[in-house]
């Protein structure tokens, strides 16, 4: 099995939203996975974006329990050994390369690899994924285009991130062809930095209703 859905699977159906973070200080990253775990969000997708990211996954693989780490915004083969090696339990990527695909072949943590074109889920297809990233999402179409691919590619499952918010989750939902949706509304930049974990929590909360 290509993408080791038996790993991925049970993380993106676990909850309706899996917050993109993007963690500037190292001492923020196991009270936030705590919040969210806390509000009924335990899997987190923290981005390469920022300098403190590979050790705030290590931190909440070490330090949180209830949490489920991945990383997010893997963008070459380097990026995907440091980020298994820190302790995520699953990669999520903007797009592929052959490259990439071949270190998700040669690791143990699965890949949630992003895709928008029918072109492009064909040939991930062909190299046995069933579960996509759709990114970005409100940018490239929509729910609307998401929908349409929904017949013509059934069979595949995606993750839509980009543009999404408590307003037009849903939408995403109902989806035949969604599993759950990515976003980092749960967890505001300003509240980050105020370290209002409550109020954190309470937007998981309010995200885990969703499902509903
Ligand atoms: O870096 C990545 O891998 C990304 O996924 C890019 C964005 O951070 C997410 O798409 C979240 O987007 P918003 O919820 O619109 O803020």
């Amino acid at each position: 099995m290509t993408q080791k859905t038996d790993l991925l699977l049970p993380v993106l159906k676990g909850q309706p939203v899996i917050p993109v973070l993007l963690i500037q200080n190292v001492a923020d990253a196991v009270p936030l996975a705590r919040a969210l775990a806390a509000g009924g969000l335990p899997a987190i997708e923290i981005t390469l974006r920022t300098a403190a990211a590979l050790d705030a996954i290590r931190a909440v693989a070490n330090e949180v329990p209830e949490a489920i780490v991945g990383a997010g915004t893997i963008l070459n083969a380097r990026q995907y050994e440091e980020a298994a090696n820190a302790g995520s339990r699953f990669i999520v990527s903007p797009g592929v390369t052959p490259q990439l695909l071949e270190a998700a072949r040669s690791s143990k943590v699965p890949l949630l690899p992003g895709a928008i074109t029918p072109g492009e889920i064909m040939a991930l297809r062909e190299e046995g994924y069933t579960m996509l990233k759709f990114f970005p999402a409100e940018q490239a179409g929509g729910a609307a285009f998401l929908k349409s691919l929904s017949s013509p590619l059934a069979g595949t499952m995606f993750c839509p991130t980009g543009g999404i918010g408590i307003a037009n989750a849903k939408t995403y939902l109902s989806l035949p062809n969604v599993v759950c949706v990515g976003g980092s509304w749960v967890a505001p930049e300003n509240l980050v930095k105020e370290g209002k974990w409550d109020e954190i929590t309470k937007l998981a909360a309010e995200a885990v209703k969703l499902a509903s």
